[in-house]
This record gives structure tokens, C-alpha cells and sequence, in this order.
């Protein structure tokens, strides 16, 4: 069994994108510039948010940081987008997910200008990759495509079962490996809370994706001997014993499947930070006015 190492490769593609952002500077070319809204006081979003803005400096990226009251107006937050998309300094738009209930997330994300959408999230870029066409791709499935391509395990022919259809990973998740690329060509089950037969579909996986939001669901009883196993969970669970009173836990139980694995991603230390090099990368691509790094 291997380790899936996030923290190394995404330092790996940051100092890549530092490289190529000193390059940028060097030829007296515009510097990457990241916004990133935040709406509200959710604890998870603003660790996310803090380490994209984080990440931004370590490699040269500016970024500009609008945090709002969790009681915005769905128009005012709007008036924002609409200002940054006319901000030709802006490269890139993210708004950190989830939104208040009063927000309409879907309103938000299409009023993002497409070429600014280093989230992939608008139906024009979400269109674009269904059709295999240059586009942002979502950062988790992104992220998730770089650490197969980097560790170079082989896809091809494989059956992959994808647990969780979410817009923003399960559903492009499932796209990216079926595909016809390196990573890809798998043969793809998209699954969620209506499939039936789950156990027996995973225990006929050669990879495993979970994205279902539940802590340990993916047991070993679930998973074939040698099975990729890619977990993307990141649950809090309540832990006294630590200064934050949580602990990060993954959707598979880490312990007792990685023994049957040939890979696995740890949580924390896998998916998650991935995520943010592949928001990067797309950053990168969007101000240097190209989409997407994997198409
Ligand atoms: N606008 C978006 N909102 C959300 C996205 C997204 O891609 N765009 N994805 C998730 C959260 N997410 C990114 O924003 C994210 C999740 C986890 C991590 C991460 O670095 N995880 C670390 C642990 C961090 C911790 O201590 O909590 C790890 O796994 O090692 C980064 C980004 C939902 N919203």
C-alpha cells in the first residue's frame, strides 16, 4: 500500500506555479490575481478560504479577500460579482461554498464572468467540459486528476465507482475519468443515496472515489485487494482531546482499508490540499488567458 501524498504533490505544483509566476513578473507580464468572496462565519469555509489566500502568497499570486455578514442581500453580494467581473486587474472569482439559504448559490455562480470562473462551476465551463473542450475544471476533481497523473497509476480499463454526485465532485468526477485521456478511459458508476447495491458495486472496483459527506462509510468489507481508494471527505468529528475540539476524518475508514488498498489518500493531508493547487493552477491558466490545465 502507497500513501497518496497531497502535501507533496501540491507543494510540488506550487513551485511550479511560483516558476512560472516569477517568469510572468520577469517578462513585465501581469501578476495573478485571485478574488475570493466569503459570505458568513462557517469555521470549515473560512480554514479553506485562509488557505487558498495563504497559498496565493507563497507563490506570488495577489489575492483580495471580501468577507461579508451572513446576512448580505443576495442583490448586493451580486453587485460585488458584477464589479469584480468588470475588474480587468481580476484574473479569477471564487465564492466560497456554502452561501447563507437566503442565497440563491446558483444565481451567484452564473452571474461569475465564465472566463473568470477558476471554480469551473458555470454552466458554460461545466458545458465545455462534458464536451471534452478547454475549460476550468473543478478543483476537487482536478486536484484528484493531478495526483493520478503524478503517482502515473494506470486508469485505463479500470472500473472506477464514484460514491456522491455533488456538482462540484462527484458528477465531474465521474466525466474526467471516463474520458479518453491519461489519467481516464475508465469505465465509470456514478452512485448515490438511491443506488441500491453499493457494497457489491465497490467490491467491484479497481477505484473508489468517496464523496459522500459521511464519516468512515467506506469499510473494508466494501473494497477489493489492491482497489485505488480516493477520499475525498473531510468531516469534523468532536474531539475533546484537541485544542481546535475536533478531528478531520475522512469518508473511508482509513485503518482498516488501507491495508486492502494499493493506494489511498490519507485525510487530512490528501484531497483537500490538492484542491487548492488545482484552484491554482486554474488561476494561473485564466490570467495568462488559458483555460484549463488538462485538456
Ligand atoms: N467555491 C468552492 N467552495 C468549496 C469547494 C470548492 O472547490 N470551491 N470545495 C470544498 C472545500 N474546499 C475548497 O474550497 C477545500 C476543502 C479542503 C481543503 C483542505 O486543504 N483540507 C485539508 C485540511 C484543512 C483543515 O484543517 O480543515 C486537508 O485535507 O488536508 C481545502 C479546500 C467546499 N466548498
Amino acid at each position: 500500500m502507497q500513501i497518496l501524498d497531497g502535501k507533496l504533490v501540491s507543494a510540488a505544483i506550487k513551485a511550479e506555479l511560483a516558476e512560472q509566476v516569477a517568469q510572468l513578473k520577469a517578462e513585465g507580464k501581469k501578476t495573478p490575481h485571485l478574488a475570493a468572496i466569503l459570505v458568513g462565519n462557517n469555521g470549515a469555509s473560512e480554514t479553506y478560504v485562509a488557505s487558498k489566500v495563504k497559498s496565493c502568497a507563497e507563490i506570488g499570486f495577489n489575492s483580495t479577500l471580501l468577507r461579508f455578514d451572513e446576512h448580505i442581500s443576495e442583490k448586493h453580494l451580486l453587485d460585488h460579482i458584477t464589479s469584480l467581473n468588470e475588474n480587468a486587474d481580476i484574473d479569477g472569482i471564487l465564492v466560497q461554498l456554502p452561501l447563507p439559504k437566503h442565497i440563491n448559490e446558483e444565481l451567484v455562480i452564473n452571474n461569475i464572468d465564465p472566463s473568470k470562473d477558476v471554480d469551473g462551476f458555470h454552466p458554460m465551463n461545466v458545458g465545455k467540459m462534458v464536451s471534452g473542450l478547454p475549460t476550468f475544471i473543478p478543483a476537487t476533481p482536478y486536484g484528484i486528476m493531478l495526483m493520478l497523473e503524478h503517482y502515473n497509476i494506470e486508469t485505463k480499463g479500470k472500473h472506477a465507482v464514484v460514491i456522491g454526485r455533488s456538482h462540484i465532485v462527484g458528477t465531474p468526477m465521474s466525466i474526467l475519468l471516463s474520458r479518453n485521456s491519461n489519467p481516464g478511459n475508465c469505465t465509470v458508476t456514478l452512485t448515490h443515496s438511491q443506488t441500491k447495491n453499493l457494497k457489491e458495486l465497490c467490491l467491484q472496483a479497481d477505484i473508489i472515489v468517496a464523496a459522500i459527506g459521511k464519516p468512515g462509510f467506506v469499510t473494508a468489507d466494501m473494497v477489493k485487494e489492491g482497489a485505488v481508494i480516493i477520499d475525498v471527505g473531510i468531516n469534523r468529528i468532536a474531539d475533546e482531546t484537541k485544542k481546535s475540539g475536533f478531528r478531520l476524518v475522512g469518508d473511508v475508514k482509513f485503518d482498516e482499508v488501507a491495508p486492502k488498498s494499493s493506494y489511498i489518500t490519507p485525510v487530512p493531508g490528501g484531497v483537500g490540499l490538492m484542491t487548492i493547487a488545482a484552484l491554482l493552477k486554474n488561476t494561473y491558466h485564466a490570467a495568462i488567458g488559458q483555460k484549463g490545465g488538462m485538456n
